[in-house]
């Protein structure tokens, strides 16, 4: 854990081969603008004054490229790159361990920051600040304390919760950067490099079919172009066009989700489930008849929920639909109290639907399901 990961020597290695999907520089990483051109800067900063660069904190969903950014940076920066995980460093002594074998300016990422041991935390604290370690050696009246004095280096923490991060923790980090979901264009970009490095030719209807389905996330799209390749080779030849690729695609089920950015992470068959439970049936339907049974038991009428990723969505972009036993969509509920519409509003500002949280996502259309 403390020795440097030995896939980040300066020079690539025969071995390297299968590990070349990840990109290797700034400039090979494709999207995030603003977080590349920042750091940028810092890195090139941190060279010329030939200081350790400042704490960085990489917060947003997972398969972003937090561990890819932190990797390029330690490799930008010229120093070592050492790997742990919040849930890997049990003891203070862990990490005194791990602090006390950094060289000068060395990059030390930490995987899962949240998760960190309060007890551990508080050791990281000075060492962020002064690079210093307070230890407490012995038991009792002959505990004593010793500080060690540190080799300034960079902390690099990631965290797919950021709220889950202590304040003192959060505010010790110079550089908070937070990872966005990705455009279809720059997926596009990604497949495309992904089968170049593969040694597979593309074509741009076929890459953008993948990049449509990935859900705004490069892992996502690595998956399913190994996939596409592996169902292509299974058939002795690699399918070069949307026309092939799509059927394949579906055949290694996977899910459509509609636009990367903002993107439902709820595939239609769950969203089918979900109806069903709020009293549809499995496309959301609501007969008359069912409905009106309903209204004869004094039920209120449910809304009925859609979402961009359904196929039977009447309106996709609605939020949600109001629909009685006539069949037709009063603008409030009747002696609900409670008009669905301004339920939909407040979920709508709530939880945005381009919130970059699927959790958010889900609970929304789960609420607008139980209104
Ligand atoms: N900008 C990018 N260009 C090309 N590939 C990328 C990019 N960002 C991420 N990837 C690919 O996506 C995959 C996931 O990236 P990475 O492991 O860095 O994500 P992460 O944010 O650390 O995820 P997690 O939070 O789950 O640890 C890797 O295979 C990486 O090669
Ligand atoms: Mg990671």
């Amino acid at each position: 854990m403390t020795e440097p990961d030995p896939t980040l020597r300066p020079g690539p290695l025969p071995e390297d081969a299968d590990r070349a999907l990840r990109p290797q520089t700034l400039n090979d990483f494709i999207g995030q603008e603003e977080a590349r051109a920042n750091l940028r800067v810092f890195i090139e900063s941190a060279r010329r004054r030939g200081e350790a660069m400042d704490h960085v904190l990489f917060h947003g969903p997972p398969g972003l490229g937090k561990t890819t950014l932190a990797q390029i940076m330690a490799r930008e920066l010229g120093v070592n790159f050492r790997m742990t995980s919040g849930p890997v460093l049990a003891k203070a002594g862990d990490l005194a361990a791990i602090l006390t074998n950094l060289e000068a300016r060395d990059v030390l990422f930490i995987d899962e920051i949240h998760r960190l041991n309060p007890a551990v935390e508080e050791v990281l604290y000075p060492a962020l600040e002064d690079f210093e370690l307070d230890l407490v050696i012995g038991e009792g009246p002959a505990a004593r304390t010793v500080r060690i004095e540190l080799q300034p280096f960079t902390l690099v923490g990631a965290t797919t919760r950021l709220g889950l991060l202590t304040t003192p923790l959060r505010d010790r980090f110079g550089i908070p950067t937070r990872l966005n979901f990705y455009t279809h264009a720059e997926l596009d970009h990604i497949v495309a490099r992904g089968a170049r490095l593969a040694g597979l030719e593309s074509e741009p209807a076929g890459t953008a079919e993948i990049a449509r389905r990935a859900r705004g996330t490069p892992r996502i799209a690595g998956r399913l172009l190994r996939r596409v390749i592996d169902f292509c080779a299974g058939r002795g030849r690699w399918a070069a066009d949307a026309r092939h690729r799509r059927p394949r695609l579906d055949a290694a089920g996977c899910r459509y989700a509609g636009s990367g950015r903002g993107g439902s992470s709820i595939s239609w068959p769950d969203c089918g489930k979900l109806r069903r439970r709020a009293g549809g049936d499995r496309n959301g339907c609501r007969r008359p008849g069912r409905a009106a049974r309903r209204a004869g038991r004094g039920d209120r009428t449910l809304p009925v929920a859609t979402g961009p990723d359904c196929p039977h969505a009447a309106r996709p972009d609605a939020g949600a639909q109001r629909v009685d036993a006539s069949g037709s969509r009063p603008a409030q509920a009747a002696g609900s109290g409670r008009s669905v519409l301004s339920g939909a509003g407040f979920l709508e500002k709530s939880c945005p639907e381009n919130s970059s949280f699927p959790r958010f996502r889900k609970r929304k259309r789960w609420l607008l399901l139980t209104l």
